[in-house]
């Protein structure tokens, strides 16, 4: 039994833990801006718990695929040619079909966020923040499992990764994202004496509307970049992954219960470039909330630039791109949690994590017992459909993706510096599979060192043991990513330095763990560099990027002279 379930007291028909209660209350108080959140606990799912009964049956309501439409204020809209998402483990299986929003119907989507905005903006912020919480609650409880249902069929992710993302994730989005807005909106300026003077500031959202723009790997994220702006008193277009519109709306349809007005937030799946093309061209665009891979995050930057002269206001631009993020391991390492480490990084989920580690530095003298450890591993690491909690692998997302990913094993097939020690097939007869492949490098700046694939391929390179300074340069210079990283590292001296070695090369920088599995307010998340802006979702100076402040000084003794007061007469 679980130990959320062992805790939980049964209230008005829902789950709820000890924890839950008290964040209940503390709801209550965050009228008065005391809000501290905690991270959602996990469920584990056992055989024999509950949630997996409950899980089954929830399973079992998205047996025939379900129409997602748009959604422009209050009105449902389904337009032309029907758009499908698949199973990926499956391709056969249809989970969703959908429609694309024309460039009409987006226009039409940013007048209803203009609209809106009028009245959103001026509601107070403890207003906003409850709507969102209740939409935690739900997720928490009620609404749970369609969330993990939705992102297992929808993006394969496995009972384990799909609880990690759809609920416990974007659970604590909400609440953090919350917390921090009331804490960041809670400074105000001093008055010297407030009787004569007195100064304020007035969180504003921005003039205008935000474009939220989601991948398709995490359904916490793409219920993030169109929630953090709202929360602000800003409005939003929210723009899903044609490969993730199942979980997506199903988060949308949460907020929208809870009591999310009609056109703050519209739902808008669309062709990329349509979208992109749109947004940009209306003048009240106020920012982009990005995420997804560095090329489609420079075109949209590129089509602003182009458009400067037309905007109302500079737009502003957040964008978390992709990695090609690294395990450097010391000869000082414990080589256990290495192999484990690293197997999780590299291949949970597929390796279709920007956080996924991709390229491993080895030093010699531990290769052949670290080689081996990670063969033995991988022998016992199953591929097949999420459906199977025992697969920790399980299809690659889309046919596009596929042909990629088998782009590169094709090209280390051929190439004599590169050897693959384990996997390189791949079949999409039934669905996307690619096995976890391990490749050895002989060339420290082969292509597979330095491109992003976002696929479950780890590429290694072994390093002289008395080259550990050269091979750190080495690595830093090989990739124009800096997402995230870890060093393996016993020795203190010798972490000291890597540390302060890898200072720019990782936004999110792990010591003797894995360079994945960051948890909102614990390690806020982002990169620089071709990784992207950095603003940290999941961390406080995120939601400042969200408001425009107005700084008020007003003044009750009035001017009786014009001169300085030394020369008044
Ligand atoms: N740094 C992070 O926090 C983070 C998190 C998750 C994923 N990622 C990155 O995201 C990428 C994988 O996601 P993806 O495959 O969905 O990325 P992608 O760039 O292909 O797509 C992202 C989104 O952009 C849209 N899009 C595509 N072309 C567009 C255009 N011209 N204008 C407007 N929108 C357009 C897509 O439809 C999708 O909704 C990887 O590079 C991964 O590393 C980064
Ligand atoms: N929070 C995630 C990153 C999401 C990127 O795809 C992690 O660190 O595993």
């Amino acid at each position: 039994m679980s130990t959320f379930i062992k805790k939980a007291t049964r209230t008005t028909g829902r789950w709820m833990s000890k924890g839950q209660g008290a964040l209940l209350n503390a709801r209550q108080q965050c009228l008065s801006s005391t809000y501290t959140a905690v991270n959602e606990p996990m469920l584990d799912y056992a055989k024999s718990n509950p949630e997996t009964a409950q899980l089954e049956k929830t399973l079992e309501q998205y047996c025939d695929p379900i129409d997602v439409p748009i959604v422009v204020g209050d009105e449902e809209i389904r337009t032309g040619p029907v758009q499908r998402q698949v199973a990926p483990f499956d391709h056969k299986r249809t989970v969703a079909t959908f429609h694309h929003a024309t460039p009409e119907i987006l226009k039409k989507a940013i007048e209803s966020n203009l609209k809106a905005r009028i009245d959103w903006e001026r509601r107070p912020l403890q207003e906003r923040c409850d709507i969102f919480l209740r939409a935690a609650d739900m997720i928490s409880q009620e609404r749970r499992m369609n969330l993990i249902a939705s992102t297992m069929l929808g993006q394969a992710k496995n009972v384990f990764q799909a609880e990690i993302d759809a609920a416990a994730e974007l659970i604590d989005f909400l609440r953090f994202n919350v917390q921090f807005a009331l804490k960041t909106t809670s400074y105000q300026p001093i008055s010297a004496d407030p009787k004569v003077t007195l100064n304020s500031m007035v969180y504003r959202g921005l003039e205008g509307f935000w474009a939220a723009v989601c991948p398709f790997n995490f359904t916490a994220i793409g219920g993030n970049l169109p929630m953090a702006p709202a929360i602000m008193g800003n409005v939003s277009l929210w723009k899903p992954s044609d490969t993730a519109v199942l979980s997506n709306y199903e988060a949308f349809k949460i907020y929208r219960e809870a009591g999310l007005p009609p056109g703050v937030i519209n739902f808008v799946p669309a062709d990329g470039p349509t979208f992109g093309d749109t947004i940009t061209a209306s003048p009240h665009l106020a920012g982009l909330n990005f995420t997804g891979s560095a090329a489609t995050f420079k075109r949209l930057w590129r089509q602003v630039g182009e458009n400067l002269d037309n905007y109302i206001n500079f737009p502003r631009l957040i964008g978390e791109c992709g990695g090609k993020n690294m395990h450097f391991v010391h000869p000082s390492a414990d080589l256990e949690n290495v192999a484990n480490g690293t197997v999780r990084s590299a291949f949970e989920f597929n390796g279709q994590k920007c956080s996924a580690c991709s390229r491993l530095y080895v030093p010699e003298s531990m290769w052949p017992q670290l080689k081996e450890r990670v063969l033995s591993i991988l022998s016992e690491v199953k591929m097949g459909s999420p459906l199977d909690r025992e697969n920790l692998v399980t299809a690659v997302i889309d046919a596009k993706a596929f042909a990629r990913i088998k782009g590169y094993i094709d090209y280390a097939k051929s190439n004599p510096d590169l050897t693959i020690i384990a996997g390189g097939n791949c079949d999409d007869s039934v669905g996307y599979f690619v096995e976890p492949t391990v490749i050895v490098s002989t060339d420290p700046k082969s292509k597979l060192m330095a491109e992003e694939i976002f696929a479950p391929i780890l590429t290694v390179y072994v390093y002289p043991d008395s080259k550990v300074i050269e091979t750190v340069e080495l690595s830093k210079s090989t990739s124009p990513f800096a997402l995230t990283g870890a060093i393996y590292v016993q020795d203190d001296a010798a972490k000291a330095q890597l540390a302060d070695a890898f200072k720019f090369h990782a936004g999110n920088f792990y010591i003797n763990d894995k360079s994945t599995g960051s948890i909102v307010g614990q390690q806020p998340f982002g990169g620089s560099r071709q990784s992207g802006t950095n603003d940290k979702a999941g961390g406080p100076f995120y939601m400042t990027r969200f408001t425009s402040p107005q700084s008020i000084k007003e003044t009750f003794v009035p001017l009786k002279d014009w001169r300085y007061p030394s020369l008044q007469k």
